[in-house]
Order: C-alpha cells, then sequence, then structure tokens
C-alpha cells in the first residue's frame, strides 16, 4: 500500500478507533484507572481542550505558513494556503454554528438538538432523602459554587416575592444557606425537597433565564439533563485532529524530511539539555589547576541551571520557528488522548451521544477533505 494510502486510512480511521478503543478499555475493566485522571475543571480541559480550535488554528495555521514554500513554485505554495484558507474556513463555521451558535440569541447545533429532544436546564437541588442531589453538578466543587450562584440570586430577589411565595422562598434559602455553611445535608423533608426543587428551577429561570443553552445552563449553576446530548468533547477533538491530519497532509513530507536533516543537530541540542549536572561540574572543575572551594561551587551550582535554561530556550526556538511539526503532532498527540478520555467517561454521556458528537465532526471534515483529495494526492 502505498503512503498517500496508508496516510489517507490514518486520516480516517484514527477519531473512529480511538473511541472504539476508549469503550474496550472500558469493557476490560481499565477505565476507572484512567477516569481518575479526568478533571473536568483542570488546566488541561479548561484552558486547552476548551478552548481548542484556538490552540489548533495557532499551530495549525503555523505550520501551513512555515512549510508553505515550495521550491521554485511560488504560485503553488499560494494556491496550498488559499485551499488550506478555505478549508479552515469552513470548518471554523462548521465549529462555531456546532458549539457556540448559530445566530444572535439563537443557541449551537449541539444544544437545539438536546433541547428539541427534550433536554433542560434543571435545579434538582435536593433529592428524595432531603440531601443534596450527586447528580446536581457531579462534584462538591461545582455543587457549591451553584448553590451560592442560587442564594444570591434568590436573596437578590427576596423583595419581589409575593405573600404566597415569600414561605418557599425563605425555606429555600435556609436549606441551601445551610448546606453551603455545614457542606452537608440540609433538614430539608422529603415532601418539601420536590417543592423547593420547583421553586428554586422556576426562580433561576424567570430571573436568569432564558437558560436554553449549556453555556447558560452551566453558568447559571443548573444541569442540561434530559435531552440527546451530542458530545462536545467528542465533536471539538474529532475535528480538531482532522484539521491537523488533512493539512499535515499538504506539508507533513516537506516537513519531516527536513526534521529527519537536522536530526543530529536537534539530538545534540536535547543533550546540552543534559550536561549541566553538578557532579558532573564538580568533576570537570578538578583536572590540572584545581579550582577554589568558592569558584567549583559557583560552577557546580550555579552556571548550571543558567545554562540549561539557555539550553532549553535555544531548543525551544529551534523547535517553534523551524519545525513547528513538532508541536502540531504533540497537539495532535493531546487531543487523540483527551478523545480516549472521554470516550471512556461514560458516566458523562452515553454512546449515542459520543457517536453523534463523532458524526457530526466526522461528516463534515470527510466531505472537505474527501473533496480536495484530488489536490492533496498530488502534493
Ligand atoms: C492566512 C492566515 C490565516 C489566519 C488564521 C489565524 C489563526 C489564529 C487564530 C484563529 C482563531 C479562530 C477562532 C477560535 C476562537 C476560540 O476557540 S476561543 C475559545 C472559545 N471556546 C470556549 O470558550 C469554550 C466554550 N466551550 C465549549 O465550546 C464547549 O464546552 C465544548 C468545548 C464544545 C464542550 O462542549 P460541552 O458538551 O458543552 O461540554
Ligand atoms: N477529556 C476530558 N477531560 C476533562 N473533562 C472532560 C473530558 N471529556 C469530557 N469532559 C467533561 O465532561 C462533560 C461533558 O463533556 P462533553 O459534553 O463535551 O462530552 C463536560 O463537563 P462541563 O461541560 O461541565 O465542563 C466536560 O468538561
Amino acid at each position: 500500500m502505498s503512503s498517500s494510502k496508508w496516510f489517507n486510512a490514518v486520516h480516517l480511521l484514527v477519531c473512529p478507533v480511538t473511541v472504539l478503543l476508549g469503550y474496550l478499555i472500558n469493557a476490560y475493566g481499565y477505565g476507572t484507572a484512567l477516569q481518575a485522571t479526568l478533571n473536568k475543571d483542570g488546566l488541561v480541559n479548561a484552558v486547552f481542550v476548551k478552548k481548542g480550535w484556538f490552540w489548533t488554528s495557532l499551530v495549525g495555521w503555523w505550520c501551513i505558513i512555515r512549510y508553505r514554500a515550495v521550491p521554485g513554485a511560488t504560485g503553488r505554495g499560494r494556491r496550498r494556503i488559499a485551499q488550506s484558507l478555505k478549508r479552515y474556513t469552513i470548518l471554523t463555521v462548521w465549529w462555531y454554528v456546532f458549539t457556540q451558535g448559530i445566530w444572535f440569541g439563537v443557541g449551537p447545533i449541539m444544544d437545539l438538538v438536546f433541547v428539541y429532544t427534550g433536554g433542560h436546564c434543571h435545579y434538582d437541588v435536593f433529592d428524595n432523602a432531603g440531601h443534596v442531589n450527586q447528580d446536581f453538578q457531579g462534584s462538591v466543587t461545582r455543587t457549591q459554587r451553584a448553590l451560592a450562584l442560587i442564594h444570591n440570586v434568590l436573596t437578590l430577589h427576596g423583595d419581589d416575592q409575593d405573600h404566597h411565595e415569600k414561605k418557599l422562598w425563605s425555606r429555600s434559602v435556609g436549606s441551601i444557606q445551610d448546606v453551603l455553611q455545614t457542606a452537608e445535608s440540609a433538614n430539608v423533608t422529603a415532601s418539601a425537597a420536590a417543592g423547593i426543587n420547583s421553586f428554586i428551577h422556576d426562580q433561576m429561570h424567570r430571573w436568569q433565564g432564558p437558560l436554553t443553552t449549556s453555556a447558560q445552563c452551566r453558568r447559571f449553576g443548573g444541569h442540561w439533563a434530559g435531552g440527546h446530548d451530542p458530545s462536545g468533547h467528542v465533536f471539538l477533538t474529532t475535528l480538531m485532529c482532522m484539521f491537523l491530519l488533512g493539512e499535515l497532509r499538504v506539508f507533513g513530507r516537506r516537513a519531516l524530511a527536513h526534521l529527519y536533516a537536522q536530526k543530529w543537530h536537534l539530538l545534540g541540542m536535547v543533550t546540552r539539555l543534559f550536561d549541566t549536572g553538578p557532579l558532573w561540574t564538580w568533576r570537570r572543575c578538578g583536572g590540572a589547576r584545581p579550582m577554589s572551594c568558592g569558584a567549583r561551587l559557583w560552577r557546580a551550582l550555579v552556571e548550571p541551571p543558567v545554562a540549561c535554561a539557555a539550553a532549553l530556550l535555544r531548543l525551544t526556538r529551534c523547535i517553534a520557528c523551524d519545525h513547528p511539526v513538532v508541536v502540531l503532532l504533540a497537539l495532535l498527540v493531546t487531543w487523540l488522548w483527551q478523545l480516549l478520555l472521554t470516550a471512556v467517561a461514560s458516566h458523562f454521556h452515553t454512546v449515542r451521544e459520543h457517536i453523534s458528537g463523532l458524526l457530526a465532526a466526522y461528516l463534515v471534515t470527510g466531505v472537505v477533505y474527501a473533496r480536495d483529495a484530488a489536490a492533496l494526492r498530488l502534493v
């Protein structure tokens, strides 16, 4: 099979196979350990994955521009950038429409699907036993944050309650205060729990509404549940992987050839990072003309970290400026790893919700790159 056909196969299969691998890991009982590493509020998820289209755009375009030069064919270089820009624009519009919003005041497609299949922004704060509902926000931190926000909204609108609501209002505020102060279950009776939940739901939708998107619901401490919720993470990681692999086909051969041609230079820069150990330096200070103790300590303890930092800066600049394909591949591996974690985290979504997120990204990127396959094959 030619390298182009191999690359085609990898491009088409890597994301579905990664999701399938996640399911197999779960099926064979190894999912628990992986799920333990997953943190919704962690730096990787909050800064990189959730803002992944920004990072993917930045790194992808830096590579497209850095490797655009085709020796003696500036016209072809420009045509390639124009084709990449067209593909990128289609995928960016699709990313925005599917995850951010279709138009002003109209939610994204993933949320419209959810709402039209019966989904809603719920406020089931207390369960039937009068305890805080474990499924309400999924973690203590998020539950506390949501309850504090609900408490603020109810307190802010305390005077807007009519006589009939006043009693329910004070019971709701009191119960939430109990939980916030003791972080344990409030003294809410089973019969009162449903009424308090319903009152909180009505108040939040009245004062903070409309809560018709997952972003609004999450922002105002609600629980987005009850409909078919396509997985935004599966959609986003698939879209990013397909874009990076698709554009890698344009410049990958040239980029990797350039990287291979400079392999010894890069290897030297990496080994110099470790060639600064204090013991190594101390031994080198001995030699024919031994140095004073102070001078040896300076050479052993101060110069190595400075030399290491300088070597690290040189290596970073070399990769960022001359071999950004290394950063692109690191990003690709990160998105695939996050896709695997999302597939393993079965308690977030059903299989069908994962599949709909995957198909939403896969179909559009598949059409975009299949259409250009002929042009890409000539690369
Ligand atoms: C020839 C020159 C070409 C020039 C190209 C320039 C490239 C550099 C910059 C391009 C920027 C493109 C636009 C990208 C903007 C961003 O990504 S900003 C981040 C916006 N996203 C968020 O803030 C996260 C919002 N959250 C979500 O979208 C969802 O949580 C989720 C991540 C989709 C997950 O969905 P859920 O199911 O709700 O969890
Ligand atoms: N790989 C991952 N790492 C961390 N959190 C993840 C994740 N995949 C999904 N999640 C979290 O699981 C929830 C459902 O994700 P999605 O609907 O995108 O599949 C989201 O929570 P929040 O939206 O409350 O942050 C998301 O942050």
